[in-house]
C-alpha cells in the first residue's frame, strides 16, 4: 500500500518550539513553489482566453455582409470561438490538482512535447521528471508543457499507480487550490525505493497524522475525504482530482461497442459516465465533434443536478435529455401507474405498432363509387391491392409510400375518366389535367384516404388508447385486462412511456403531410412577422429609397442569424445519429426505449450505467443481458430495407462493476441491504463504503404511538412528529456544516401531504422555498423516492419506508442510500424487516 503524507500543517500548539519554524517553513516553501506553477498555469489560461475573446470580437465585427459562403464561414468561426471560450472559462476552478514525480524522465508520445533540457529555464517538468495534472493540457508560448491534460495517456499513472504497480511514479501529490491560491498539499509515496532519487521532494513529516479509510488501495485519501465530507450544494461536482483506479479503467475504456457499468449506490456511476464522456471527446474528438454525444438521464431534475460536471471538464457540446423529451416536438408531461408504463415498454409493441400502421392500409371489399365533375368512376379493389403492393415495395414509411399508392390509383382513375369522357388518354397534357381534377375532387380524396390514411405518430397512438376495439384488433397478444389498463380518453397528456412508442411510430409512418404542412405554415408565419418587423425598421430608420425591401432585409436577418451549434441541431432532429450515447439509471429502460436509443446510435457506441437493485417496480430484471436485449446485443436478425437504421448486427456487450461506495456511510448501507433482503430482493452486487460515521442512522418508530391512528388527532401528532424530526436534523446539520449550508431531503411515499404538514412550521416553509422552482436549490426538499434517483443529500428524512418498499423494494433501496451523512427514519407504519 502507498503511504499518505499530508504535507505538515502549520505548527500546532502541541509541537515543541524548536520544531515549529522548520515544519512551517518546509510546508510554506512547498506551497510557494507549487503556487508558482499554478500561477503560470493560470497565466496560460488567461492568455488563451484573451486570444479566443479577441478572435470572437474580430469575427463578429466582420458583420452580416459578404457572400453566403463567407457568412457561413464567419458563423462557424463564431460558434467555434464561443465554444472555446466556454470551455476555457469552465476549467477555472481547481485548474491544476496533481503532480507526478517520476523515476525516469518521460514524455508522452502523442500530444506532449519532449522534455526540455535539464537546464531549461522555467521548465516545470524538471526535464520530464515531474508532471502537473490538470483539467486541460496547457503549454507555454514556447510549446513546453505546463500542465498535462488529465485524460492524456501519461496521466494514467496519476490515477492508477500503486506501490505494487508504480507505473514509473515515485510520488503522487494532490494540490488543493481555492480561487487560484494553493491551500494544501498531500503526498503519497508510491515507490519507496526510488523516493531518494532525483525526484525526491523535501521530506514530508513521517509522523504526520494519517487518515485511514475502511478500504485499502484508494488514492488521495485526504482529498477524497475532503470531497466526501463537503456539504452538498445541490449540484454534482466533478471527481477529476480523485478518480480511483477501478473508476479510471471505466473512464478510459475503449469507446467501441456497448459498455455496461453495474454499480451499487454511490459508487460513482454517474460521475464516471460523465468523466468518460469528457475522455471520449479527448480520445475521439474529431468523430464526436461531428456526430455529438447524447446523455439520457432519469429526470429533468437529475439533468440539472449534473449539468455543471462536463463544463468543469472543459466539454460543453453534449445533448442531455430524459426519455420524456427524446422526440423533438413531443411534450410528455402526463403520469401513469407503473404497471401501465411497464406494459408499454415491452417489445411486443414492435409487432403491435406495425399492425396498427398496416391497419391504415385497407382494400375495400367491393368497388367504391366516386363522382368527379359528374362522371361516375369506380375505385376497384384489384387496383387498390396493386397500388398498395407497389407502395410497400418502395420500402418507404407509410406516409411517404402513400405517394406511390396515390399516384398509381390516380393513373387508373384517369384511364377510367378519359374513357368515360372520350378523351385521348395517351396525351400527356390531357392526362395531367384529368389527374389534377381527380386529385382535388372531394369524393376521390376521401375514398383514397380511407384506403391509405395519412397520420401522425401521436394521432395514431391516441387512437389506440381511446378506441378499445382498434387496440383489440391490433394487439391480440395482450390480455383484455392489460388492454383495459391502457385505455384513456383522447386528448389526455402524453406520458414518458408513450415516447418510445411515438418514436417507433415515427419510423413506421415517416413525416406526414400534416406535419410537413404545419412546419411550412409556421415557417411562413415566422417569415411574415420578420418582414413586418423589417418594414418597421426601414420606416423608423428611413432606410427606404428603394435600395432595400423589407423582404430583402428579412432574408438577411434570417441568413445572418446565429448558427446553431451541433448540439442544438442534434436536439431538434429526431433522426440525428450520435457518435456515442450515455444512459444513466439504465435499469429503468424497457425494450421500446432501447430500440429508440439504438436508432440514435447505429454504430452502437454506448456507455450504460445503472444498478439492477435500484429498479423501480415490483420485479426487477435478472441481468443486464436481459435488460439490453432490444439494443441488439443478441445474434443478428436481419430485417430488410431499413439500411443503417435497422436493428442489425449483434454488438459485443462488456460488463464492468464498481464496488466502492463513496457517498453513504457503512451503517446506512448495511441497513439498506438488510431491508432489501427482508423485502425479498437481496442485493446481488453489494458494495463497501469507504467510511462510516457515528450516529448516522436514527429510527423514530411511531407505529405504537398516537401518531399511528387515522383520526384528526393522530394526524396532528404525526405532523408534529415530522416537523420536530426535520427541524432537529436541520439544527444538527447547521452545527456540522454551517448555518443553512448543506441539503436535506424528506423522501416520502406521498410527498405533497408531507410537504403540507412541514409547511405549517414557518422556518421549514422558508427552507423549502425553491428559487425558480428548482428544488435542488432549496435547503429542504420534499420528494417521492423516484425523483430522488441519482441525487444525494447531506441528510435524508425517510417517511414510512414500509409503504415505499411495498410497491417497489428498489425505490426504498434508492431512498435509503441518498444521504452522505445521516438517515433519519420516521414511520407510523410498522418498520420493514432489517431496520
Ligand atoms: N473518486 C471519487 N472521488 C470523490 N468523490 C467521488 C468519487 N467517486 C464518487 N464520488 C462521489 O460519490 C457520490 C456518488 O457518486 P455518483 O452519484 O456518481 O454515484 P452513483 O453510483 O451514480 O450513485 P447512485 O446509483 O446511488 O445514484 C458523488 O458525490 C460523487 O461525487
Amino acid at each position: 500500500m502507498s503511504q499518505h503524507h499530508p504535507c505538515p500543517e502549520p505548527a500546532e500548539a502541541t509541537e515543541s518550539d524548536d520544531q515549529r519554524p522548520t515544519m512551517a517553513s518546509a510546508r510554506d516553501r512547498e506551497i510557494a513553489a507549487e503556487q508558482e506553477v499554478v500561477d503560470l498555469a493560470y497565466s496560460e489560461l488567461d492568455r488563451q482566453l484573451g486570444a479566443a475573446r479577441r478572435s470572437l470580437t474580430a469575427t463578429q465585427a466582420r458583420g452580416a455582409s459578404g457572400t453566403h459562403q463567407s457568412r457561413g464561414e464567419r458563423d462557424a468561426y463564431a460558434v467555434h470561438y464561443s465554444d472555446l471560450i466556454a470551455s476555457l472559462e469552465g476549467v477555472e476552478d481547481r485548474l491544476v490538482f496533481g503532480r507526478m514525480d517520476m523515476a525516469q524522465p518521460i514524455a508522452d508520445s502523442a500530444d506532449d512535447p519532449a522534455p526540455a533540457a535539464p537546464d531549461g529555464d522555467g521548465d516545470v517538468t524538471a526535464a520530464g521528471l515531474r508532471h502537473y495534472v490538470g483539467r486541460i493540457g496547457l503549454q507555454d508560448v514556447r510549446h513546453r508543457e505546463v500542465v498535462l491534460d488529465w485524460r492524456a495517456p501519461l496521466s494514467r499513472a496519476f490515477y492508477q499507480a500503486t506501490a505494487s504497480a508504480p507505473m514509473g511514479l515515485v510520488r503522487r501529490r494532490h494540490i488543493d487550490t481555492r480561487a487560484r491560491r494553493v491551500i494544501g498539499l498531500e503526498d503519497e509515496l508510491i515507490d519507496v525505493t526510488a523516493a531518494g532519487g532525483p525526484a525526491a521532494l523535501a521530506a514530508a513529516d513521517p509522523e504526520a497524522a494519517q487518515t485511514h479509510m475502511a478500504i485499502d488501495g484508494l488514492q488521495g485519501e485526504g482529498a477524497l475525504i475532503a470531497a466526501m465530507s463537503a456539504a452538498r450544494d445541490g449540484r454534482m461536482g466533478d471527481i477529476v482530482a480523485t478518480i480511483q483506479a477501478e473508476q479510471d479503467r471505466v473512464v478510459t475504456g475503449d469507446g467501441k461497442g456497448v459498455l455496461v457499468v453495474q454499480g451499487g449506490p454511490g459508487t460513482g456511476k454517474t460521475a464516471v459516465a460523465l468523466h468518460r464522456v469528457a475522455y471520449l471527446f479527448y480520445a475521439e474528438r474529431e468523430r464526436l465533434e461531428r456526430s455529438g454525444v447524447l446523455l439520457v438521464g432519469p429526470s429533468r431534475t437529475f439533468l440539472r443536478y449534473v449539468e455543471q460536471v462536463l463544463p468543469s471538464l472543459g466539454e460543453t457540446g453534449v445533448v442531455s435529455t430524459t426519455l420524456a423529451d427524446l422526440v423533438p416536438g413531443v411534450h410528455a408531461r402526463g403520469t401513469e401507474r407503473g404497471e401501465v408504463a411497464e406494459l408499454k415498454s415491452r417489445s411486443v409493441w414492435t409487432d403491435i405498432l406495425r399492425r396498427a400502421v398496416r391497419g391504415l392500409q385497407r382494400v375495400p371489399d367491393a368497388p367504391r363509387d366516386i363522382v368527379v365533375q359528374g362522371t361516375h368512376l369506380q375505385l376497384l379493389p384489384a387496383d387498390v391491392r396493386e397500388a398498395a403492393a407497389r407502395a410497400r415495395r418502395s420500402g418507404k414509411p407509410h406516409n411517404l409510400a402513400r405517394e406511390t399508392f396515390v399516384l398509381w390509383l390516380l393513373e387508373r382513375l384517369t384511364d377510367q375518366f378519359a374513357a368515360a369522357t372520350r378523351q385521348d388518354a395517351t396525351d400527356a397534357d390531357t392526362r395531367a389535367w384529368i389527374r389534377e381534377d381527380i386529385r382535388t375532387a372531394r369524393d376521390a380524396r376521401r375514398e383514397i384516404n380511407l384506403c391509405w390514411m395519412p397520420t401522425t405518430p401521436v394521432g395514431l397512438l391516441e387512437r389506440l388508447w381511446s378506441h378499445p376495439d382498434l387496440l383489440a384488433r391490433v394487439a391480440p397478444e395482450l390480455r383484455p385486462a392489460e388492454r383495459r389498463l391502457l385505455e384513456r380518453p383522447a386528448g389526455s397528456e402524453l406520458t414518458e412511456a408513450d415516447v418510445p412508442l411515438i418514436d417507433e411510430l415515427a419510423e413506421l409512418l415517416g413525416p406526414s403531410e400534416d406535419a410537413e404542412a404545419r412546419r411550412a405554415r409556421l415557417e411562413a408565419r415566422r417569415h411574415e412577422s420578420l418582414v413586418a418587423y423589417a418594414a418597421q425598421a426601414i420606416e423608423s430608420q428611413e432606410l427606404g429609397d428603394g435600395m432595400v425591401s423589407a423582404e430583402m432585409l428579412a432574408d438577411r436577418v434570417e441568413e445572418s442569424g446565429p448558427s446553431l451549434t451541433l448540439a442544438e441541431r442534434a436536439r431538434a432532429d429526431r433522426s440525428w445519429t450520435y457518435g456515442h450515447v450515455v444512459v444513466d439509471e439504465a435499469q429503468e429502460l424497457g425494450a421500446m426505449a432501447w430500440r429508440a436509443l439504438a436508432r440514435r446510435c447505429p454504430v452502437r457506441s454506448f456507455t450504460i450505467v445503472g444498478d439492477l437493485a435500484q429498479y423501480s417496480g415490483p420485479s426487477r430484471p435478472g441481468s443486464w443481458r436481459h435488460v439490453l436485449s432490444a439494443l441488439g446485443t443478441r445474434p443478428a436478425k436481419r430485417r430488410g430495407g431499413r439500411g443503417s437504421r435497422a436493428l442489425a448486427a449483434a454488438t459485443p456487450l462488456r460488463e464492468e462493476a464498481l464496488t466502492v461506495c463513496y457517498r453513504t456511510p457503512a451503517t446506512i448501507m448495511r441497513a439498506a441491504e438488510q431491508v432489501a433482503a427482508g423485502l425479498g430482493a437481496p442485493v446481488n452486487y453489494p458494495v463497501s463504503s469507504v467510511r462510516d460515521l457515528p450516529d448516522c442512522l436514527a429510527v423514530d418508530d411511531l407505529s405504537d404511538s398516537p401518531a399511528a391512528g387515522r383520526d384528526e388527532a393522530a394526524n396532528a401528532a404525526w405532523g408534529q412528529a415530522l416537523r420536530e424530526a426535520v427541524a432537529a436534523e436541520s439544527v444538527t446539520l447547521d452545527a456540522a456544516v454551517g448555518k443553512s449550508a448543506g441539503r436535506i431531503a424528506v423522501i416520502a411515499p406521498q410527498p405533497r401531504q408531507v410537504a403540507a404538514l412541514l409547511a405549517q412550521d414557518p422556518a421549514l416553509a422558508a427552507a423549502m422555498e425553491a428559487p425558480g422552482g428548482d428544488i435542488l436549490r432549496s435547503r429542504l426538499a420534499v420528494m417521492g423516492p423516484r425523483l430522488s434517483k441519482g441525487l444525494e443529500f447531506d441528510v435524508v428524512v425517510l417517511v414510512d419506508p414500509a409503504a415505499i418498499g411495498e410497491s417497489s423494494p428498489g425505490d426504498l433501496y434508492v431512498a435509503m442510500t441518498r444521504p452522505t451523512r445521516r438517515l433519519r427514519v420516521v414511520s407510523r407504519l410498522p418498520l420493514p424487516a432489517g431496520l
